[in-house]
């Protein structure tokens, strides 16, 4: 069984210390970081407004991001050990991708293939103060937040609300603690879920029968397969 998470969302709202945490609860979990997939300095195009522009789609190689997935939907088994995660033997049936990002569903041939897309919100104030303590390897130049990053966010977040692309919002204000913990009972019941489905359609209820005709009892139906435990 294949889960592919989404957690995306505006920045700094949390998505990373929200992966890092999943990843340690749950078994046989690989991460991609979309930010791990920015163009080079070079490529990065510079705007009207003068600023070299980040936080648009066209600034990350996309394809070689779905590479990437498409690699681990390959073999998770082969992706995971080349990526040091051992597989558990208790739940080897179970594989979980988790893709941490900021323009995670904006990209449409990326979007269809979540299981679950969590988006990670927090207001303005708390975000341009969380971001002013961050260091990227580009340093933000002064203006850069409320002339590019955050109207990219909220462009994006529009595009995506009026795409009805359907995601869950969190509120990256709460305990790190309490979304993950939010965010791990979710994915395991999508988990029971998917279990559910696959498991063979039970035989129709049996008819009652007079006494007489060799009416016993058909078999209780078989429970449906659980997925291994996570
Ligand atoms: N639930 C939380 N409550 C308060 N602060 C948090 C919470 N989660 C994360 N933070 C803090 O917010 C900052 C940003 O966190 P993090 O790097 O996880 O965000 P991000 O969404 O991955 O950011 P980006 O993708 O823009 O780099 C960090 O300083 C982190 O410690
Ligand atoms: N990771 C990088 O190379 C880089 C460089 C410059 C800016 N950023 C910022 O990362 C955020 C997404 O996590 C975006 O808001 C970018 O502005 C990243």
């Amino acid at each position: 069984m294949k889960l592919i998470v989404g957690i995306g969302g505006v920045t700094n709202g949390g998505k990373t210390t929200l992966t890092d945490s999943l990843l340690k609860a749950l078994p046989n979990c690989c991460v991609i970081h979309q930010d791990d997939f920015f163009k080079p300095q070079d490529q990065i195009a510079v705007g009207e407004d003068g600023f070299k522009q980040w936080d648009v789609l066209e600034s990350l190689d996309m394809e070689a991001m779905l590479a990437t997935v498409r690699a681990w939907l390959c073999g998770p088994q082969k992706f995971a050990r080349a990526h040091g995660v051992s597989v558990r033997p208790d739940a080897a049936d179970t594989h979980i991708l988790i893709l941490d990002g900021f323009l995670l569903y904006s990209y449409r041939p990326m979007v269809d293939l979540y299981s679950r897309r969590y988006f990670l919100t927090i207001p303005y104030e708390e975000c341009k103060w969380r971001r002013s303590t961050r260091s990227y390897t580009v340093p933000d130049p002064p203006g850069l937040f409320d002339g590019h990053v955050w109207p990219m966010y909220q462009k994006y977040r529009r595009q995506m609300e009026a795409d009805g692309v359907e995601v869950v919002y969190l509120d990256g204000t709460k305990p790190r603690e309490q979304l993950c913990q939010q965010v791990l009972d979710d994915i395991r019941n999508s988990l029971l879920n998917q279990a559910q489905a696959a498991a063979p359609t039970p035989a129709p209820p049996a008819r009652p029968q007079g006494p007489g005709r060799g009416g016993g009892h058909r078999a209780a139906r078989p429970a449906a397969a659980q997925p291994d435990a996570v």
